[in-house]
């Protein structure tokens, strides 16, 4: 099959799953055409998810196209957008029909819930990459961006930790099936992205990032030039978790292990955790508070907490 058969065969089907009339040329033309609304801001991420480095080999291919998807529109859910279309960029070493089928069908069943059109891509033959660049819509002005944290804030962060970081260990270590390993596998091969919530966070006027790399890593990112006091003991970490390693090495996953793509975002001003969008089930946990000077310090019930992993960095900490 060559690569124009593949796209009719696979990629148009996928971008007619859903359509917005602000999608002017899909899949078909040299590049797509989008109207970007007015009083609308447009919000554009990138994110590529290479074979060994983002995923392991033999990842099943309906988890690999939902989360090349997930990891992206977790992107917008942290700039608080609401998904409009998206590109695919697929490099494959072979075209087989079966694996490309369940990679779409995997793709299709998040795009169509999160309502969001893949309007054009490109295909190459290559070792195994997948690169998504999606765009979002949000009122003026209105983005959720980094930084913007002021001291006294709080810093919250949603659902639980740790979990996605687990299931590669697992991954890493054995392939014999374990149900005690299901929902943190679950959770690295379908990563929920938080939109609703990212959404709701436009009106509080707070920072937010997902948690990619990790969460010391990616609280970095969000605070920018500020620093912040964590409570180690109040890391959210799911009872699956501490039943396979315990609450301290789950706490551990859940500071330093990435791959979660949960929200975490600044609160102005002291108080509880915030209850996020209308009828939400999805639990927000206060971890810390943001400080005057840059530097984030961990604090457990004996004293301030040295971890050596920090977070997952490309290229490691070496300099020439
Ligand atoms: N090759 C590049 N060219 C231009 N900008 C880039 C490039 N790579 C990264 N950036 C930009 O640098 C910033 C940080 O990128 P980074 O990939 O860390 O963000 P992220 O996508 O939120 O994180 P993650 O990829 O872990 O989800 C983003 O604004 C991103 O658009
Ligand atoms: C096989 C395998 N080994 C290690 C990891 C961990 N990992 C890789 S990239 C990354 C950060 C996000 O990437 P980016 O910053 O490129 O978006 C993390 C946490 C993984 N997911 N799969
Ligand atoms: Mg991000």
């Amino acid at each position: 099959m060559d690569e124009f058969s593949l796209i009719d065969r696979f990629w148009k089907p996928l971008g007619d799953a859903v359509t917005h009339s602000e999608v002017i040329e899909g899949i078909g033309n040299d590049g797509a055409v989008v109207r970007c609304p007015p009083g609308q801001d447009q919000v554009m991420t990138m994110d590529t998810l290479v074979e060994g480095v983002h995923f392991p080999r033999d990842m099943p291919p309906h988890a690999l196209g939902w989360r090349a998807l997930a990891v992206n529109l977790s992107d917008l859910a942290a700039m608080g957008a609401q998904p409009l279309c998206f590109t695919l960029s697929v490099t494959l070493p072979e075209a087989s029909t079966s694996w490309l089928a369940a990679f779409a069908d995997g793709m299709k069943a998040l795009a169509v819930r999160e309502n969001i059109q893949l309007v054009g891509g490109d295909t190459t033959r290559g070792p195994l990459s997948i690169t998504v660049q999606a765009q979002g819509l949000l009122p003026a002005g209105s983005a959720v961006r980094r930084g913007n944290a002021q001291p006294g804030d709080r810093i919250c962060v949603s659902g639980s930790l740790g979990e996605a970081g687990e299931a590669l260990n697992w991954l890493d270590e054995s392939d014999t099936p374990d149900p005690a390993v299901d929902t943190a596998l679950q959770r690295y091969r379908y990563p929920e992205p938080r939109l609703a919530l990212g959404q709701w966070l436009r009106e509080a006027g707070s920072a937010a990032v997902d948690v990619s790399d990790g969460l010391l890593a990616d609280l970095g990112h969000l605070l920018v030039d500020r620093g912040a006091r964590l409570d180690w003991q109040a890391l959210p970490v799911s009872d699956g978790l501490v039943s396979l390693r315990g609450l301290e090495g789950a706490r551990r996953l859940a500071a330093s292990a990435g791959d979660d793509y949960e929200l975490l975002f600044v609160w102005p001003g002291g108080g509880p955790a915030p209850s996020g969008p209308k009828g939400s089930a999805l639990p927000l946990t206060v971890i810390g508070t943001v400080t005057e000077g840059a530097g984030v310090t961990l604090n457990g019930p004996e004293g301030s907490i040295q971890l050596e992993e920090q977070g997952y960095t490309h290229f490691g900490g070496h300099h020439d």
